[in-house]
């Protein structure tokens, strides 16, 4: 039996894993009351599950840094490493320090915790494409989040077609990338460094020229910590539509701030679906996946339309039909197969434990 802790930047995804069985809970958590707050989500939770103690928890990782590939135990090791990639991952790793702590204190040091690394599937993507042009020596390398979500798109894609060779995936929830994946292997995606790179998203910047933090500093005379929370916390949707974070609201309202964030959110997302298109080759397969990519057709509707000369002709009935669950978007004749995919990343994290406990040598 595992507990699988899944935080992301908006919510707290707890799973039991039985076998095939099992239950899951998804709460809300905007980082406020912190692990106070996380153990009795997870108190409630075990409590439910008749107070089983786990065999093992598997927490999902964001950011361990460069040398963590694949899903380990947790040791001392890996806690520093989370902890000194922190800075990095300012929304995620501080909170899943907090969980590792918070199960140690619930479930005892012998309940062995497991990392499910969110950077493992663009662990080693080509170098051209993971490193920024700046000098080597600084050793800064790309590593790419939302690896979970995109390994099991991926699997969608070659579930549903196996001769889809080149896929973009797109994890659109409240942090959002994508990648294109060739053969199975991530060739590029859009976090980068850190997960702030790349598409818009709820509260992050995603791509800027690095001459605006220059300029915000020297210029504007901000600090190192506020230019942190301006570009985690304050930007994105968040930033260019004055506070609000929700696509389905700013979808619904008339103001020009709200139609801009919404309009650049789908620029980004058009323009990095290009660019992977160059970047694979051609294309075969769309997979889309997170709360934004299942239940906002509108959305893929502005992402997608005008793309037939990419092979991808959506299907508008069934696009508007596909809200809060899977399936193809695309029409029957389009060249290029865009599916929606309902992801249960807490499952794949349950997963990764039993190959380790089936292992060997532990
Ligand atoms: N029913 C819904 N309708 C519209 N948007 C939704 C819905 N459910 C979730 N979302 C959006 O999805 C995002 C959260 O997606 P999710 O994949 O759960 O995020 P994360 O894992 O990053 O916390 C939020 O921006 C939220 O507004
Ligand atoms: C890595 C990341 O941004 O995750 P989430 O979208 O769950 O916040
Ligand atoms: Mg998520």
């Amino acid at each position: 039996m595992f507990l699988t802790v899944n935080i992301g930047s908006s919510s707290l995804r707890l799973g039991w894993h039985d076998g095939e069985a099992g239950s899951a809970t998804t709460a809300p958590f905007d980082g406020k009351g912190g692990a106070t707050v996380l153990s009795r989500h997870i108190g409630q939770f075990i409590e439910a599950q008749g107070n089983a103690t786990p065999t093992a928890v598997c927490h999902r990782i964001v950011h361990a840094g460069a040398a963590y590939g694949e899903s380990c135990f947790i040791d001392d090791k890996v806690v520093a490493a989370i902890k000194a990639n922190s800075p990095l991952a300012p929304l995620h790793n501080p909170l899943a320090l907090e969980l590792i702590e918070a199960c140690r204190a619930l479930f005892g040091a012998a309940v062995p915790q497991v990392a499910v690394f969110d950077s493992a599937f663009s662990h080693n993507m080509p170098d051209y494409a993971a490193l920024y042009a700046i000098p080597a020596r600084l050793g800064i390398r790309r590593l790419g989040f939302h690896g979970i979500a995109h390994h099991l798109m991926w699997q969608a894609a070659v579930k549903r077609n196996p001769q889809a060779r080149r896929v973009i995936s797109l994890q659109l929830g409240s942090g959002a990338s994508a990648c294109a994946v060739r053969d199975g292997r991530a060739v590029d995606t859009s976090m980068g460094f850190t997960p702030l790179e790349g598409l818009m998203m709820n509260s992050r910047c995603g791509d800027i020229d690095p001459g605006v933090l220059l300029y915000l500093q020297q210029e504007k005379g901000l600090s190192v910590s506020e230019i942190e929370d301006l570009l985690n916390r304050r930007s994105g949707l968040h930033g260019v539509s004055g506070g609000n974070t929700s696509l389905k609201d700013l979808l619904l309202l008339d103001d020009d701030q709200s139609k801009l964030a919404v309009d650049m959110y789908c620029y980004r997302i058009r323009k990095y679906v290009g660019a992977y298109v160059a970047a694979l080759g051609g294309l075969d397969a769309i997979v889309i996946g997170g709360g934004i990519g299942e239940h906002l057709p509108e959305i893929r509707r502005r992402c997608f339309d005008g793309l037939a000369f990419l092979g991808v002709e959506m299907d508008d009935c069934r696009n508007a039909s596909c809200d809060g669950s899977g399936g193809v978007i695309s029409a029957p004749q389009s060249n290029v197969t865009v599916e929606v995919v309902v992801l249960d990343e807490n499952r794949f994290m349950a997963d990764e434990a039993a190959r380790l406990f089936a292992q060997p040598a532990r």
